[in-house]
């Protein structure tokens, strides 16, 4: 079923609660909201408040135990694991810290991996389309070992595009990059999101990071605590360090940074 609205996921009273009885945690408490098609927003918090959490129930990787996640217009909490797994197959790109390609695989079979596991071949010309777009255009047949953390995550990116996907989620896609990587995949996520129109959400602790993005939802203690739109670092981390977020000093450091104006 596909539904006629401008939101590529809906939130509505999403709650998540780990355990039982004594051990229970509650890791989300009614969140409800909405992330618009071809927009770009990154989920920050302190620890444990509850972003990956968020990601993997609007992702379809973990069911809420109530509320409702609305997908490119499927309800995805009460599908069953065979139809999820069809959806995050046709419907969803992931893109993780640690770029999960594959070492025997050359760049341009990482990129085609996921639509060869659903039985489909790319389009003509559309891999090439799609490397030219993350700026491999001449890697296509190297591994991953011969390449940069951030052109390995590029590609990562490029295998996220390939099937044209609702959402892209990314999880801390540049904790594992130097500032100067990290910059060049922001700016291809946001780009993607702008020139595009594909829908992006990203989990990061970097203000720089979420910079980048249209908006930057906030989350404490499991529940919303805020919004910023056309945030700033600096706007971002004021409000982290509010949300008691900078609490160690590596996190104080790259506050102090941020301030400093890397970007
Ligand atoms: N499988 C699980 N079983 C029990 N508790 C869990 C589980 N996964 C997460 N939690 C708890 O749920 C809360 C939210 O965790 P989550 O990983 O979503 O936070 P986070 O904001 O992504 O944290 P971080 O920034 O440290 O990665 C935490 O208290 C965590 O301990």
């Amino acid at each position: 079923m596909e539904i006629g609205n401008t939101d590529a996921v809906r939130l509505t009273d999403v709650s998540k609660v780990y355990g039982r009885r004594a051990n229970q945690v509650v890791a989300l408490e009614e969140v409800t909201t909405a992330f618009g098609r071809g927009t770009f927003t990154a989920i920050m918090g302190p620890s444990g408040s509850g972003k990956s959490t968020l990601l993997q129930c609007a992702a379809g990787l973990d069911q809420p135990t109530s509320g409702s996640v609305l997908l490119d217009g499927h309800e995805i909490s009460t599908m069953d694991e065979t139809e999820l797994t069809m959806l995050r197959r046709e419907r969803i790109g992931f893109v993780f810290q640690s770029f999960n390609l594959l070492p025997v695989l050359t760049v341009r079979q990482n990129v085609t991996l996921p639509l060869r596991l659903g039985g489909r071949k790319p389009a003509r010309g559309r891999v090439s389309q799609v490397l030219e777009q993350v700026g491999l255009g001449q890697r296509s047949n190297h591994r991953p070992a011969e390449l940069s953390g951030g052109q390995q995550q590029r590609v990562a990116i490029a295998r996220a595009l390939i099937t044209d996907p609702a959402v892209i989620f990314a999880d801390e896609p540049t904790g594992s990059l130097d500032t100067r990587s990290a910059r060049d995949v922001l700016t291809l996520l946001s780009g993607s999101a702008r020139s595009t129109g594909q829908t992006i959400v990203m989990v990061t602790h970097d203000p720089v990071a979420a910079s980048y993005a249209d908006r930057v939802l906030f989350l404490a203690d499991g529940r919303l605590a805020g919004e910023l739109h056309s945030p700033t670092a600096e706007s971002v981390a004021e409000r982290m360090t509010r949300l008691g977020a900078f609490a160690d000093e590596d996190d104080l450091a790259r506050a102090g940074a941020v301030r400093g104006g890397q970007r």
